[in-house]
Formats: C-alpha cells, sequence, structure tokens
C-alpha cells in the first residue's frame, strides 16, 4: 500500500549544490485535502486510469487527529480507490522521503482507518480481485430486501437520467441479516460525502435502510450496484401512530445531479402515504437537498385539491390593494384544517408546508411583476416573525457581547432573566436598528431566492404550475 517513490529528476532538475545546514526546515505538514484524492470504480480496468476523475469529498482534513494535517512526509500523494459494487478500497501512498520532525510521522494506516474502517484492503492485487470475488455483493445482501419500487415512480421521475426500469428502491430494515453488515461498507462513503453527519445505530431495529440500486444486465446475472440510498428512522408517536424521519441520504457522486435523489425522495413519499405514519420529517436538511425536497412536494401540493379554495383566498387577499402601504399586513398562513389536511394526506410536517405555502402563493400571482413589492412584504413579515418567534422561544438565558480590552471573542457575559423579556432583546435595542435592518433584508433576499429558484424548476417541470 506505501510506496516510497525518488523525486522526480528531469532536465531542468539538475541536481544543484546545497548548502549543509545543521538543522532541517520546520514541518508545516500537508493538509489531507490537498494529498488525498479519492476515486469511485466499478471495474479493475478503471482503477489508474487516467480517464476516471476523483471525486469531491466534504471534508478530508477532519478525518486527521489534530489540526488536519499529515507530517512527516515530502512529496506525499494518496490515491483512495473506491470499488463502488463491492465497497471496498485501497489506498495508493506514495511519497519521496520521511522526517521525524518536532510533530514526528503521521501514521497513515490509522488516519485512513478513521474513514475506512475495515473496508481497506492492504493489498493491491487482493483489491483488484474484490471485481470479480465480490461482484454479487450487493446481490447477495439485499436478496431478503423489500422491494418499495421498481422502475418509474407516478411522480416526477420524469426527471431521471439514469433509465429508471434499471432502477429498485430495496426496503432492509437494520436489525435484518445482512443490512448492519451492508450499512457497515457505506459508512465511509456516508463519511466522505454527507455533510456533517455520523453513523447511525445498527443495533437500533428502528432504522430502515432505502437503498437505491442500479440493475444492469450483463452477461449471464445482471450487476446490482448501489446508486444511493437513505436512511430512515421510524418512531412512535402517542397515542397510536408512527413518524418518520429522513437522517441520511446519499446519491453516489457520479450519478447526482440525475434526478436519483429526486426518484428516492418520491418512493419515501409514496411509504410514507401507503404505510399512513403520521409524517415524514427530514433531520437538519442541506440547501441542495432542502431544495430537491421542496421541488417534489410543490409538485404534489399543485395537485392536491383540498387546499386550492385556501390557495386562491390568499393571492385574493393580496391582490386587493397596495399591502406595502399598510400598517399592519396580514398573516399570510394557511389555515389550520389546511394544514391538517396535508399533513395527514401527503404527510408533509407543517414546518416545511409553511416554507411550501410561500411557493404556492408566488406561484399563483399573476403576473407576479405586478405583485412583486406585496409579495415581498409579505415574505418580510414571515422572516421577521421567525426571528422574532425564535428569540422569544429561546431558554431565559442570554449571551451579550460587552466592550472590553480583551479578545472581543472572548468578552461576553451570560445573564440569566426571571420574566423572559429578553425575547425581545434584538428588535429594542435601538443603536442596532440600521444593522438589524440590514440583515432582515440579507434574510428576505435570501428566501426570495431560494422561492424563485424552486418555481423557476417546477415551472420547468409542468408548466402549467
Ligand atoms: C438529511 C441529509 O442527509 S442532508 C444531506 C444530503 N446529502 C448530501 O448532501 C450528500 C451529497 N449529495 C447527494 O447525495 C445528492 O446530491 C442529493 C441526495 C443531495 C441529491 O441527489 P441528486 O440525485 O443529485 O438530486 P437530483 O438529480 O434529483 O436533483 C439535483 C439537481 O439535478 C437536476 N437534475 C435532475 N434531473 C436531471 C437531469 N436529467 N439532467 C440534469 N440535471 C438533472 C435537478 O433539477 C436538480 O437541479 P436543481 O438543483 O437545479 O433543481
Amino acid at each position: 500500500m506505501v510506496q516510497k517513490k525518488q523525486a522526480a529528476a528531469g532536465p531542468d532538475t539538475e541536481p544543484k549544490k546545497r548548502r549543509r545546514v545543521g538543522f532541517s526546515p520546520a514541518d508545516t505538514g500537508v493538509e489531507a485535502n490537498e494529498c488525498i484524492n479519492i476515486y469511485l470504480v466499478s471495474s479493475k480496468e478503471e482503477v489508474d486510469s487516467p480517464d476516471i476523475s476523483c471525486v469531491k469529498p466534504v471534508d478530508l482534513n477532519d478525518f486527521i487527529d489534530g489540526d488536519g494535517k499529515i507530517y512527516g512526509y515530502q512529496g506525499l500523494k494518496i490515491n483512495v480507490w473506491i470499488n463502488s459494487i463491492s465497497l471496498h478500497s485501497y489506498a495508493d501512498i506514495t511519497y519521496q522521503s520521511t522526517t521525524n520532525g518536532e510533530k514526528g510521522i503521521t501514521d497513515l494506516k490509522s488516519a485512513l482507518q478513521n474513514i475506512f474502517a475495515e473496508t481497506i484492503v492492504e493489498n493491491k492485487e487482493e483489491f483488484l480481485q474484490t471485481f470479480s470475488t465480490q461482484r454479487d455483493f450487493i446481490r447477495n445482501m439485499v436478496s431478503d430486501g423489500e422491494v418499495m419500487q421498481s422502475g418509474a415512480t407516478d411522480g416526477s421521475s420524469n426527471n431521471a437520467e439514469v433509465v429508471s426500469s434499471d432502477l429498485q428502491v430495496i426496503r432492509m430494515q437494520i436489525g435484518s441479516p445482512n443490512a448492519g453488515l451492508l450499512y457497515s461498507r457505506l459508512v465511509p462513503l456516508v463519511l466522505l460525502f454527507v455533510d456533517g453527519s455520523n453513523p447511525i445505530d445498527v443495533t437500533d431495529p428502528d432504522w430502515h435502510l432505502y437503498l437505491l440500486i442500479q440493475k444492469k444486465e450483463d452477461k449471464e446475472d445482471p450487476l446490482y450496484r448501489i446508486v444511493g440510498f437513505t436512511a430512515i428512522y421510524k418512531f412512535f408517536r402517542y397515542p397510536d401512530r408512527l413518524r418518520m424521519r429522513l437522517s441520511q441520504i446519499l446519491v453516489l457522486p457520479s450519478f447526482q445531479g440525475k434526478g436519483l435523489g429526486t426518484y428516492l425522495v418520491e418512493v419515501v413519499n409514496n411509504v410514507a402515504v401507503a404505510e399512513n405514519v403520521y409524517d415524514l420529517t427530514v433531520e437538519e436538511p442541506s440547501e441542495k437537498f432542502q431544495h430537491i425536497r421542496t421541488c417534489v412536494d410543490i409538485n404534489r401540493l399543485l395537485a392536491f385539491d383540498p387546499i386550492k379554495p385556501a390557495i386562491d383566498s390568499a393571492v385574493q387577499t393580496l391582490t386587493k390593494g397596495k399591502l406595502s402601504k399598510r400598517a399592519q399586513i396580514p398573516r399570510f398562513t394557511p389555515p389550520l384544517n389546511a394544514i391538517e389536511k396535508v399533513r395527514e394526506s401527503l404527510k408533509i410536517n407543517k414546518k416545511h408546508f409553511l416554507n411550501c405555502w410561500e411557493i404556492l402563493i408566488y406561484l399563483a400571482l399573476d403576473p407576479i411583476d405586478k405583485y412583486m413589492e406585496d409579495y415581498t412584504s409579505v415574505i418580510t413579515n414571515h422572516v421577521r416573525s421567525d426571528i422574532l418567534g425564535k428569540d422569544i422561544e429561546t431558554p431565559k438565558k442570554q449571551v451579550v457581547d460587552v466592550p472590553s480590552e480583551y479578545e472581543p471573542e472572548t468578552s461576553f457575559v451570560v445573564f440569566k432573566s426571571l420574566n423572559g423579556e429578553e425575547g425581545n432583546t434584538n428588535v429594542q435595542v435601538d443603536e442596532n436598528k440600521p444593522d438589524q435592518e440590514q440583515q432582515l433584508k440579507q434574510l428576505v433576499d435570501e428566501r426570495i431566492r431560494e422561492i424563485k429558484l424552486v418555481a423557476e424548476k417546477v415551472s420547468k417541470i409542468s408548466p402549467k404550475a
């Protein structure tokens, strides 16, 4: 796995005479992000092939103990190959020399094990063999899983670029035979590509994996490969319902942007509806995932007739007069019965529905340019009350910056209020007002940008929207 290479000596690199000094220069280390390249490959021919480009992980520095740097090597280069069929990996490590300086020599083996654990294979030949010996790993692992979807969904897999007839979504309860082993091989991918994620607890049977499998006809037996997956937690809601929480979702880098994330979300939505859970929520969605999820849900909401009268009524109020001139702008939230119907029928929870509601109104305003000023006042109103709402809900403790001769970041006091009035501090301190207005405007601009992005996307997919 480790090879020591001589420094390349070309015509321009004629060895120059160097003055010998009694000490070596300080070792500043090299960032893991700079010296490690990751490649996802599905055949042994792809290993070392110049045609295969490396994929971009979240942040490799996080996996190196200390400051994220590797010390003690000159000319270090680590190429990690991940077999996307068997999920084994192999690290090809090369460097010119090592120096045992002040920071020592980083133990590369244990650093790589922090990420790849037991999936890493020491010997290259052995790794190359996994393409044939473990060819049916995924097929064997999912053989007792439950097929939740085969081929296209009823929804908008009009998006998917990969032929949907090759796709299957298979569900496995984490406690079932094979699911734990399969997930343990997926963990390196989770760590590498899902920002801020932690492995799920494979001893908790309430976790389910939804595996997005591509089944390719190949010689006599089809070849199964994982192109994505999501981990969903099913938990109890008093008195007699279950809720689903999507906690991790990954589409492998080379398959991203082809509609597969959308496809997986559609399948999970269908399961939530079919199993009549209380609702489906998402744990800390990334901005990109939130966008995809919102696009999917807007399409579902546009086709959901029971909320149409409520949208029409909100649009009527908004288009009646100059809202932005009014002293008090009404809050454009959906009626409670609409919130309830959407949760019960589509399994969309209230918080996410409120986000979608703003977009539904935007889409219904025609022509939007005529009403944009009023619409922006509505969004400003929502953003402002979101901020105030959050402040009011915070515990009765707050951190206040105080003038100090010390480091500004370390100078603050925490005080506890007895009556909880601190919630409004942000809006009461007049000195900060211009600053607050500026921040509010930024948040509103950001929100309008998100709304427009979803609206454009949805209109492109279903131009009638
Ligand atoms: C709870 C959590 O886990 S949050 C963390 C989410 N996970 C991650 O961030 C891990 C890394 N990222 C990923 O795994 C994936 O990118 C996901 C899961 C976020 C999304 O999956 P993808 O398959 O890439 O999404 P999908 O292809 O459906 O949509 C992404 C974009 O591709 C576009 N797209 C969809 N189909 C096509 C197509 N046929 N051709 C070109 N582009 C397409 C979509 O329009 C969308 O673009 P948009 O952002 O402009 O709307």
